[in-house]
């Protein structure tokens, strides 16, 4: 609840939102800790480290339980990714209340024809506006939260041009969309001319090795986008360390050169509250346990 206020807040606060993308729960709370807005939640990422291509292989159940995972150890607004919505709009509407069960803040759909892939990948196609409409309305319709966020992301730019995504988002708007995500703008002026035609908040997506170029926060928030997400990011830096590690262990025949890159122990036991449950359990077994006569 007060999560999803947090969220509502911040959109509408003028300011823009850096969530960067947790690939596991331990990871949102670094992001936390560093002091992030909020945490995104990505299909890529989980369907990634399942060893999976991001094609829709990944089911509600799935996506509904990382977002529970991920919410439950932050303070932060989480923002889940609901790729096409899982189905029909009667399985859009169930997949609201499933991610507003599982404690995140808010989610995107998106109008992609199933089987859907990256939105930065060429030959993907989107569905008819109207589809699209109807995913959104099922999904404003079926929260029971009102504040919980419903993003709609457009992937239209990259296949019909900047008019049509511009089209297509007002038309999300019109159906309930809280938010606007459109995917694969090229240069912030489209996101300029994005967000004064939606009128409502503007999310980008600065994944690498895509269509957009990374741009920095200031030149985003001077382009007026809301919430900026790095979606597989963190994911990146950590497989790329993982990479260079292994082959380090193997040609050095010890980790020893990686230690001082490594995240200590101490640090680790901070993150994950050891002192915290260790205190609790001395309480638990100070407590006088009144004694049984018989
Ligand atoms: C944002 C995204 O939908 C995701 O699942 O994280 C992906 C990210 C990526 O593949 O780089 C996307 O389609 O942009
Ligand atoms: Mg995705």
């Amino acid at each position: 609840m007060e999560q999803r206020i947090a969220l509502r807040e911040g959109l509408a606060s003028g300011r823009l939102l850096r969530f960067p993308g947790a690939f596991t729960p331990l990871t949102a709370r670094l992001i936390e800790d560093r002091g992030f807005d909020g945490v995104y939640i990505s299909g890529a990422v989980l369907a990634a480290e399942r060893g999976l291509p991001d094609i829709g292989l990944t089911t509600l159940t799935e996506v509904a339980d990382r977002g529970r995972d991920i919410s439950s150890v932050t303070n932060l607004p989480t923002f889940i990714d609901a790729d096409t919505g899982f189905g029909e709009p009667m399985n859009v509407a169930r997949t609201i209340l499933s991610l507003e069960a599982a404690g995140v803040a808010g989610c995107h759909l998106e109008d992609q024809v199933n089987p859907k892939r990256c939105g930065h990948l060429d030959g993907k196609s989107v569905v008819e506006p109207a589809e699209m409409v109807r995913r959104v309305r099922a999904a404003a319709s079926a929260r029971t939260d009102p504040n919980f966020v419903i993003g709609a992301r457009t992937d239209a730019r990259s296949i019909e041009g900047l008019d049509a995504a511009i089209e297509r988002a007002k038309a999300y708007v019109d159906a309930g969309a809280d938010l606007i995500f459109p995917e694969a703008l090229e240069t912030v002026q489209e996101f300029e001319t994005f967000r004064a035609a939606v009128g409502v908040p503007v999310l980008a997506n600065m994944t690498e090795f895509g269509k957009s170029e990374l741009f920095r926060a200031s030149e985003l928030a001077d382009a007026g986008v809301s919430i900026v997400i790095y979606p597989v990011t963190l994911l990146r830096i950590a497989m790329g360390a993982i990479e260079r590690g292994l082959d380090l262990i193997a040609d050095d025949g010890t980790q020893a050169k990686l230690v001082p890159d490594m995240q200590t122990r101490a640090r680790l036991y901070e993150l994950l509250k050891y002192a915290e449950y260790s205190r609790f359990d001395a309480d638990i077994f100070n407590f006088d346990i009144p004694q049984e006569h018989s």
